[in-house]
């Protein structure tokens, strides 16, 4: 992502125990970069270090933005049980996909595999009476980077295991409709910025679909060269935005200068 902010210059690297900060631009005025790393635990503790290190500083951030590539479902039938119709029948009202190549922002951040297996069917942890499982970025936000991006918006799944097949897909889209992608950070990058109470973004470029594993399928080029285009065209929106609406169920955030945890 360095590469959409080419005119601030060469970024100053800031280490930190287990992460490095590429800090891009001076004081009060720039974006700090981590490569938060592959999955939910190791990017939560990345982006912790960075978040801690800076309230710390005395200069805490006031956006954490996770950006990355993922895979996207494709568009499909709804499952109604109960209900008539053939899987094709205009009764059934079509889910939403994300076809390689283009852009979600979610609006909702969910952990997909975040709880128990049971004979009954999958138990999210929130129903084993602790945790969460979901954050929300600010609404206002994701509808100023939807509409600066063109990126649909939707739910983003975390997990911990990249999906392999039809039917793992089709389990997943089942319990969670408004799912367009799955990645393996965004649930763990909003985990730390929540106990920071700071709001939280994140922005994906699909390399693939969500499906039967193939590796052919693949277009990592083609989405990093999205993801870079489309976080060019979300800078502007996160220097603009005035973070006056509090992150979900904490105080509002101290300070506006944006960060960007990555995980690539
Ligand atoms: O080996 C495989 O079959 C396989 C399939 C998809 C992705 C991977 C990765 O190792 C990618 C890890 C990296 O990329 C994000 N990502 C991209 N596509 C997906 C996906 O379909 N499901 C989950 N994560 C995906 C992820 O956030 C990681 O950062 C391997």
């Amino acid at each position: 992502m360095a590469r959409a902010f080419a005119s601030a210059g060469p970024p100053r690297e800031v280490p930190l125990p287990g992460v490095a900060v590429h800090r891009l631009g001076g004081p009060g005025t720039g974006l700090d970069l981590i490569a938060a790393g592959v999955g939910p635990a190791l990017a939560a503790a990345s982006t912790a270090t960075a978040l801690t290190a800076a309230a710390l500083a005395g200069a805490p951030y006031g956006l954490v933005v996770c950006v990355g590539i993922a895979g996207g479902f494709a568009p499909a039938a709804a499952e109604l049980p109960g209900r008539p119709g053939s899987p094709g029948s205009p009764h059934r009202p079509r889910l939403p996909g994300a076809p390689v190549g283009s852009l979600v922002l979610a609006d909702e951040i969910t952990a997909a595999d975040l709880g128990a297996e049971t004979a009954d069917g999958f138990l999210p942890v929130t129903d084993l009476g602790f945790g969460t499982v979901t954050h929300r970025p600010p609404e206002s936000l994701v509808r100023a980077a939807a509409s600066a991006t063109g990126a649909a918006t939707g739910t983003v799944l975390t997990v911990s295991t990249v999906t392999g097949t039809a039917a793992r897909a089709a389990a997943l889209r089942a319990r969670h409709p408004r799912a367009l992608a799955e990645a393996m950070e965004g649930f763990g990058v909003a985990e730390a910025a929540a106990a920071h109470s700071v709001p939280v973004l994140e922005l994906r470029a699909v390399s693939n679909p969500v499906g039967p594993r193939d590796r052919a399928a693949w277009r990592i080029g083609d989405a990093l060269a999205a993801l870079t285009e489309g976080f060019g065209k979300l800078a502007p929106v996160l220097e603009s935005w005035n973070a006056h609406e509090p992150p979900e169920s904490a105080e509002p955030a101290q300070s506006a200068e944006p960060a960007e945890p990555a995980d690539s």
